[in-house]
């Protein structure tokens, strides 16, 4: 007869609940502190809101046999995983534990995202799956090879119907990167995190080459140069006050909207007027003109260090969540390139599947020229730009400040792909093409059989200028909704968000479209 009874059972039950708190020990905690990394927990705990998560799984453990892993427990596999709240809203979360076995991914590992990631596609609720871990669990093989392919899988399923976040918090490489790049955005940690295929040591017997880990796969690099990461944040405590702050823009999934929130209502100031210069040759900061127009302090920009020419983000119009694109003419003059027209469509797709309506500032001089450029693919990365503006169903509201010349014109979000409302500030130029070069194609002979070739080419400039360089045209073809004082742009801004928030569409049904890829 066993002795049991409800206390010793209790007893037990602690005493094993409580020994699966501290992943892979003492010494482990301590090496990974020591690197500037928190635990797995510590970082769930910062994520979510104080008290609010519930794990599920804790007692899962690994069944493997090979190479000495019967005789090894892994607590929890190395990986946390359960349910909580953010800013009171639901998210699904899992976090590798590094301190156990190098948070490797075995096949209950993998099992337990998984699970995750079904429930949370049942439930309607965001991913949020922080990574820090040595890759496949060796040992296990071809079973952790199975795991990273149903994650692949579901992370893709998933895409467009729950928003999927990243942290990368540690080690990245190998096959385990695919997760995170299908996921809609990835936060890197400085200096503790990289992403790579292939490691330094494969790259030099394969290529020759030399380089350090955190050259070639850190946070840095994945935020400036490839644009794979979205975010960059300098510790894992402002990496999940990162995920918190996007969270706060990005609704549940693609059916529930976003709820409005509270917001200080104003009138814009003639501040506004001293941003934007009428000479076409003067730069300005384009995120300027942004944070006069939104709700105070609610601009969060996305992709920040990379393609800088163009600006993307999350802000608030009237409390409600709202998508942002911008030419930026400091950088590049604002003109659109392979990788800005990547980043813009992309984000507008994002906010497409998440009815997030989409802003669009225009002041560009068209697309970059350049022999790189095409033979880098402009034709078919700009194509995207089109693509995801034609696509996106979501209100879509522009205003042209300044610069808005042919191809990029029509892509920047143009009445003709669907714009709903396209306003311009009076210092609007919609035009085939800038007022220079335009002079010099359709004058040349003029130019050349004067006796003042310069004078000549100054005068037709200006004729070109007065005739082309302005918004008029384009209203009086009723191809912009409205010219308008740039001091009421919030106002119509507002307006035209609320008239539009109910908006049907149809489009043909289809599988899907083939985006220029
Ligand atoms: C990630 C690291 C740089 C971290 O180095 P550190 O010095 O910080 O830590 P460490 O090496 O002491 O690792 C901590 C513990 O985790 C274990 N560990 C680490 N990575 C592991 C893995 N992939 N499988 C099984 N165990 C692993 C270590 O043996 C060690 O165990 P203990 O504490 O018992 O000593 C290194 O561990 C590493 O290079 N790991 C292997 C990375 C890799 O090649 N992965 C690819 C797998 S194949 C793959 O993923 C498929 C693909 O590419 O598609």
């Amino acid at each position: 007869m066993s002795d049991k009874n409800f206390d010793n059972l209790l007893e037990d039950f602690r005493e094993k609940d409580e020994s699966l708190n501290y992943g892979g020990g003492k010494e482990k905690i301590e090496k990974q502190h020591g690197k500037g990394k928190l635990t797995a927990r510590e970082r769930i705990d910062l994520l979510l809101d104080e008290g609010s998560f519930e794990e599920i799984d804790k007692f899962v453990k690994h069944r493997s046999t090979y190479f000495g892993l019967d005789k090894k427990s892994f607590p929890y596999d190395g990986v946390v995983t359960g349910f909580g709240t953010i800013n009171g809203e639901k998210v699904a979360v899992f976090s590798q534990d590094f301190t156990v076995q190098g948070g490797s991914l075995g096949e209950m590992h993998a099992k337990k995202i998984m699970k995750i990631q079904d429930l949370a596609m049942k439930y309607g609720i965001p991913v949020i799956g922080i990574n820090d871990s040595g890759g496949a669990r060796i040992q296990e093989a071809i079973d952790a090879l199975y795991g990273y392919g149903g994650i692949f899988y579901r992370n893709t399923i998933s895409s467009g119907v729950i928003p999927q976040i990243t942290v990368i918090a540690g080690p990245c490489a190998g096959g385990a990167v695919y997760s995170p790049a299908i996921t809609d955005f990835i936060i890197m940690v400085d200096k503790t995190s990289q992403m790579f295929i292939t490691g330094p040591q494969v790259i030099k017997a394969v290529t020759g080459e030399n380089v350090d880990k955190e050259k070639l796969g850190g946070a840095l690099v994945h935020n400036s140069k490839s644009g794979v990461a979205h975010l960059i944040a300098k510790d894992d405590e402002h990496a999940m006050q990162l995920s918190r702050r996007l969270m706060s823009y990005i609704p549940q999934n693609n059916l529930d909207p976003k709820p409005d929130v509270d917001f200080e209502e104003f009138d814009l100031n003639e501040r506004i007027y001293d941003i934007v210069s009428p000479n076409p040759k003067k730069s300005y900061d384009v995120r300027e003109v942004i944070n006069e127009i939104f709700d105070k302090e609610s601009f969060f920009e996305i992709q920040p260090h990379f393609a800088k020419n163009i600006v993307i983000g999350f802000s608030r119009l009237g409390g409600k969540s709202v998508g942002i694109v911008a030419n930026q003419p400091n950088i590049l003059a604002g003109s659109l390139d392979i990788n800005a027209s990547d980043k813009a469509s992309r984000f507008i797709r994002f906010c497409d599947a998440f009815n997030i309506p989409v802003i669009t500032f225009v002041d560009t001089p068209g697309f970059l020229p350049g022999v790189g450029q095409e033979h880098g693919g402009i034709i078919r990365h700009g194509a995207k730009l089109l693509y995801a503006y034609s696509e996106a169903s979501v209100p879509k509201i522009s205003v042209i400040l300044r610069k808005s010349y042919g191809g990029a014109y029509i892509a920047m979000s143009s009445q003709h792909l669907g714009a709903d409302f396209v306003f311009a500030w009076p210092t609007a130029e919609i035009a085939v093409m800038g007022p220079e070069g335009a002079a010099n194609i359709i004058f040349a002979k003029d130019i050349k059989s004067s006796d003042n070739p310069e004078l000549k080419r100054q005068e037709k400039i200006e004729e070109y200028k007065d005739r082309f360089a302005n918004p008029y045209e384009a209203a009086a073809r009723g191809y912009i909704e409205d010219i308008i004082d740039p001091i009421e742009t919030r106002r119509k801004l507002m307006n035209a968000l609320t008239m539009a928030e109910n908006k049907a569409e149809a489009k043909p049904a289809k599988k899907h479209g083939n985006i220029p890829l």
